[in-house]
C-alpha cells in the first residue's frame, strides 16, 4: 500500500514540478520578448521596457528560490477531496490549483488539525524530497477508517530537528506546529509579543510570519516594507536565506546598529554606560541640549551692515524665537522661521533708522533691505550665535566632549555620572549611539531645507511612476501577473533606481508598514523610541525572552521594556523547546532558576543522544581536547567554543594553531565548521555541539552575567562539554 501510495505522490509531485518549470517558461519568454523589443521610442518607452525585464527577471528569481522542497504536504478533506501544500500557489493550465501556498487560509488546516479537532480534514501527509523526487512519506490520520492506508514512520519534524546544522537557519515551513501557525497567522494590527525560553522556535515564528503579512497584506506592505531588526550581523547572516526560500525578498533585514543610514555600529559602550545612553533621560537631556543651542544674547549686540551701524536688542531675538516655537518645528527647521523673523524686524529696524535719518525707505525697499541683513556677515553671526544650525553627529559629539556644556544642562547628574558619557570627538559610534543619533535627528529635522525639498518631488515622482505603471500593466495585458509597484521601482533612472526595502534602507524617516524585532529583549527604552518612529502605525511583532536579557539597558519584564512602544500589547507564550535536548534544556532552567531569572518553562521534544559532560583542567589545553572529542564523535557538524571575551583572543589562536582552517578566521565568522564566540555573539544562533569554556568567568563578567550563561548553554542541538579550571558553577 505504501509503495503505491508513494508512487502516486511521485507523480503527483513530477507534475508540480513540471508546471514549474512550465511557469518558469513562461517569465523566461516574456522577459526574452520585452527584451526583444528594440529600444528606442521614447523615454517612457524605454523606461517600461527596463520596468518589465527587471519584474521578469525578479520573478524568475523567486521561482528558482522555490524548487527545493516545492511541495511538503497534503491534506485530505472528509470527503476525499485531496489539497497539496507548498512554497507557493500554482494553477494548472485550466486555472485550477494545483497547490496551495502554506499561506493560504485553506492550507492552515495542515497545521492546525489534530485527531481532536480534525477541522474536517482525514488525513495529513508530509512529503519528503530529495532534490525534485519523493523520498518518503508519513501520515496523520484523523479517521480511523483510513489507518489501513497510510504510510506511517519517522515524524517529519524530528528529522527536521536532528538534522546536521550548517551554520543557516533554514525554514521550517514544511512543520510549523500549531502553537506556532497560531501566531504566524494572528493578525497584523498592534503589538504582538511572543514570549518563549530559548530553542522554542521565536525566529522561526518571526520570519515566517514575516512571509505570512506580505502573503497576507501585500499590496500595502509591498509599498512600505517589513523591517526586520536582529541583535548583529551574524545573527543577521544566519537567518537572511530564510525569507528568499519562502519566495519573499523585499524584506529589510537590519541590526540595531545599523538602522541610522550611512553609519554601521557594530560594538557596544561598556555596560554601564550603555544603561545610561539607552535609558529614557536621554530624550530629555537631549531635547535639553537642542534646546540649550537657542540662546538669547544677554547683551544687545552692535553690529554692522554696510557701514550702517545697528545695534540688536536681546528682546527682538527673543520674539524671533518665540515665533520659531510656536512652529513646534524641529530645531534645524524652525531655525528658518527664527531667521526670517528676526531679519524682518531688522529691516524694520534698519528702515526706521534709515528713515529718522531723512531717507526716503518704502515698501519696495524692504526687499533690499531685507536682503542685505540676510547676507550681512555680522548678522550671519548673531543669528547663528543665537540658533546653530546642528547636524545629529555635532549635537552628540559635543554631548561627550564638552564637559562644561553637559554639566550646564545636567545639573542634577553626579560628576561619576556624567564621566559616562565622556568621549573625545571622533571616536567610533556605539550600538547605543545609535538610537541617540537616530532623536537627534527626530530633535532636530532636516538640515538643510533643500534636501527635504528634494525628498518631497522624488516622493511625488514616485507617486506618478505607480500611475504610469498601472497604465503601462493595463496597456500590456498583464493585469494580476505583473505588480505595479515592482514596475514603478523600475521606472526610475538607472543610478537612482531602488526597491522599496533598499529606499527603506537609506531613508531615516521611511515608515514601514510592520516590524519584527527578534531578540527584542536586549532592547533599551531609547532604541524603542527609535522603531517606533519608524512605524507609527505600531504594528509590531516583537519576540524574545525575558530570561536571556543580558545587556545592561534591558528591562526584566514586557511591561517595563516596551514602555516607550506601547502599553497596549498582547503576549503569545511559546512552549515546545525544538532545539536543544531535554538533558540540556534541564540543566539550563535550573541554573537559570536558582539564579532568579525569569525562565519560560519549555518542555523539549527529544532526549540526547549525549549526556552533558563536564572536564576540568587547564583551560586552553581542556577546550583543545573536548573539541577533538566532540569532533571524533561527528566530524562534520557544526561547533562553537563559547567564552567570555577575555578568554576568547588565547583560545581562537590556539584552535586556530590546532584545528587549522576549520576554524572561524575571526571571532564572529559562522561559515566554518567551528567557531569561537562570547555569549553575546552566539544570541539567537545554534550548533550541533557546544564546548563552554570557564562558565564561571561569563557568569562574573556583569551583572547579567546569568543571562549570559543561559544563552550560552542553551545554544546546541545535540551535545554540550562544560570545560572549566577547577570546579563550575554548572
Ligand atoms: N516547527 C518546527 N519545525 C522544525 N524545526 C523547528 C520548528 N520550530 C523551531 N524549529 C527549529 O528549532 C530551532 C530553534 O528555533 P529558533 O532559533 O527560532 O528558537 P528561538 O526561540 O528563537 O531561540 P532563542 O531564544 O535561543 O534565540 C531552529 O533550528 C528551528 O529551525
Amino acid at each position: 500500500m505504501t509503495n503505491r501510495e508513494l508512487e502516486r505522490e511521485r507523480d503527483y509531485v513530477a507534475a508540480l514540478y513540471q508546471r514549474l518549470d512550465a511557469v518558469r517558461n513562461e517569465a523566461e519568454n516574456a522577459l526574452s520578448e520585452v527584451l526583444r523589443q528594440t529600444p528606442g521610442g521614447t523615454h517612457q518607452h524605454r523606461s517600461e521596457r527596463d520596468a518589465f525585464a527587471r519584474v521578469y527577471g525578479d520573478r524568475i528569481a523567486q521561482l528558482r528560490e522555490v524548487d527545493e522542497r516545492l511541495a511538503f504536504g497534503k491534506l485530505t478533506t472528509e470527503s476525499g477531496a485531496e489539497r497539496y501544500i507548498g512554497r507557493i500557489g500554482l494553477r494548472d493550465d485550466d486555472r485550477e490549483p494545483v497547490l496551495l501556498d502554506w499561506r493560504a487560509p485553506q492550507a492552515s488546516a495542515f497545521y492546525q488539525a489534530t485527531a481532536a479537532h480534525p477541522l474536517g480534514m482525514r488525513a495529513r501527509r508530509h512529503l519528503m524530497l530529495k532534490g525534485r523526487t519523493v523520498q518518503s512519506i508519513t501520515d496523520d490520520v484523523f479517521d480511523e477508517d483510513l489507518l489501513d492506508e497510510t504510510a506511517g514512520g519517522d515524524s517529519a519534524l524530528l528529522a527536521a530537528l536532528t538534522a546536521q546544522r550548517t551554520g543557516r537557519m533554514h525554514d521550517i515551513v514544511a512543520t510549523i506546529q500549531a502553537e506556532q501557525d497560531r501566531i504566524i497567522r494572528s493578525a497584523d494590527r498592534g503589538v504582538l509579543v511572543v514570549q518563549g525560553g530559548p530553542g522554542t522556535g521565536k525566529t522561526a515564528v518571526a520570519l515566517h510570519r514575516a512571509a505570512y503579512l506580505l502573503y497576507e497584506h501585500r499590496e500595502r506592505l509591498a509599498r512600505s516594507g517589513v523591517l526586520i531588526v536582529g541583535p548583529s550581523r551574524s545573527f543577521l547572516s544566519y537567518i537572511e536565506q530564510v525569507l528568499p526560500s519562502l519566495g519573499e525578498t523585499g524584506v529589510v533585514l537590519s541590526s540595531v546598529g545599523q538602522l541610522y543610514p550611512g553609519i554601521e555600529a557594530r560594538h557596544d559602550d561598556a555596560p554601564e554606560v550603555a544603561a545610561l545612553k539607552g535609558s529614557h533621560e536621554m530624550a530629555d537631556l537631549l531635547r535639553r541640549a537642542v534646546k540649550s543651542r537657542q540662546v538669547v544674547p544677554r547683551e544687545p549686540q552692535d553690529i554692522d551692515v554696510n557701514g550702517e551701524r545697528l545695534t540688536i536688542a536681546p528682546e527682538l531675538i527673543e520674539r524671533a524665537m518665540r515665533e520659531a516655537w510656536a512652529t513646534r518645528r524641529p530645531h534645524n527647521v524652525a531655525r528658518v522661521t527664527f531667521n526670517i523673523a528676526a531679519l524682518k524686524a531688522l529691516a524694520n529696524q534698519l528702515a526706521a533708522q534709515l528713515r529718522a535719518r531723512g531717507n526716503v525707505v518704502d515698501e519696495g525697499d524692504m526687499p533690499l533691505l531685507f536682503e542685505d541683513l540676510r547676507t550681512a556677515h555680522d548678522v550671519k553671526v548673531v543669528l547663528n550665535t543665537a540658533w546653530l544650525p546642528l547636524t545629529p553627529l555635532k549635537l552628540i559629539e559635543d554631548l561627550y566632549a564638552r564637559p562644561n556644556w553637559l554639566a550646564s544642562i545636567t545639573q542634577r547628574w553626579s560628576p561619576e555620572k556624567r564621566a559616562l558619557l565622556r568621549r573625545p570627538r571622533g571616536s567610533q559610534l556605539t550600538i547605543s549611539d545609535i538610537a541617540l543619533l537616530d532623536e537627534a535627528a527626530e530633535l532636530l529635522g532636516e538640515a538643510d531645507v533643500k534636501a527635504g525639498a528634494e525628498r518631497r518631488a522624488a516622493e511625488e515622482q514616485r507617486r506618478r511612476d505607480l500611475e504610469n505603471a498601472e497604465q503601462a500593466i493595463r496597456n500590456m495585458g498583464v493585469e494580476g501577473r505583473v505588480s505595479a509597484e515592482a514596475l514603478a521601482e523600475g521606472f526610475a533612472d538607472a543610478p537612482a533606481r531602488m526597491t522599496a526595502a533598499e529606499r527603506a534602507l537609506v531613508d531615516r524617516t521611511w515608515t514601514y508598514g510592520h516590524i519584527v524585532v527578534d531578540e527584542a529583549q536586549e532592547l533599551s527604552p531609547m532604541q524603542w523610541r527609535m522603531l517606533k518612529r519608524r512605524c507609527p502605525m505600531r504594528s509590531f511583532t516583537i519576540v524574545g525572552d525575558i530570561a536571556q536579557a543580558a545587556s545592561a539597558a534591558a528591562a526584566s519584564d514586557w511591561r517595563t521594556a516596551l514602555r516607550s512602544l506601547t502599553d497596549d500589547f498582547r503576549v503569545e507564550q511559546l512552549t515546545v523547546n525544538y532545539r536543544t535536548p531535554r538533558q540540556i534544556i534541564e540543566l539550563a532552567d535550573r541554573f537559570a532558576t536558582a539564579q532568579g531569572l525569569p525562565v519560560t518553562p519549555s518542555r523539549a521534544v527529544r532526549d540526547a543522544e549525549h549526556e552533558v559532560l563536564r572536564s576540568t583542567g587547564p583551560l586552553v589545553e581542556s577546550v583543545l581536547d573536548a573539541v577533538a572529542a566532540d569532533r571524533a564523535i561527528d566530524s562534520a557538524g557544526t561547533l562553537a567554543v563559547i567564552a567570555d571575551e577575555s578568554l576568547l583572543a588565547e583560545l581562537h589562536s590556539a584552535l586556530r594553531a590546532r584545528f587549522g582552517p576549520l576554524v572561524a578566521p575571526d571571532t564572529e565568522s559562522l561559515q566554518h565548521p567551528i567557531a569561537v564566540l562570547t555569549p553575546a555573539a552566539a544570541k539567537g544562533l545554534e550548533f550541533d555541539a557546544v564546548v563552554l569554556a570557564e562558565p564561571r568567568r561569563i557568569l562574573r563578567a556583569s551583572t547579567r552575567g546569568a543571562a549570559s550563561l543561559y544563552v550560552a548553554m542553551t545554544r546546541p542541538t545535540q551535545r554540550l562539554r562544560i570545560v572549566s579550571e577547577e570546579t563550575s558553577p554548572l
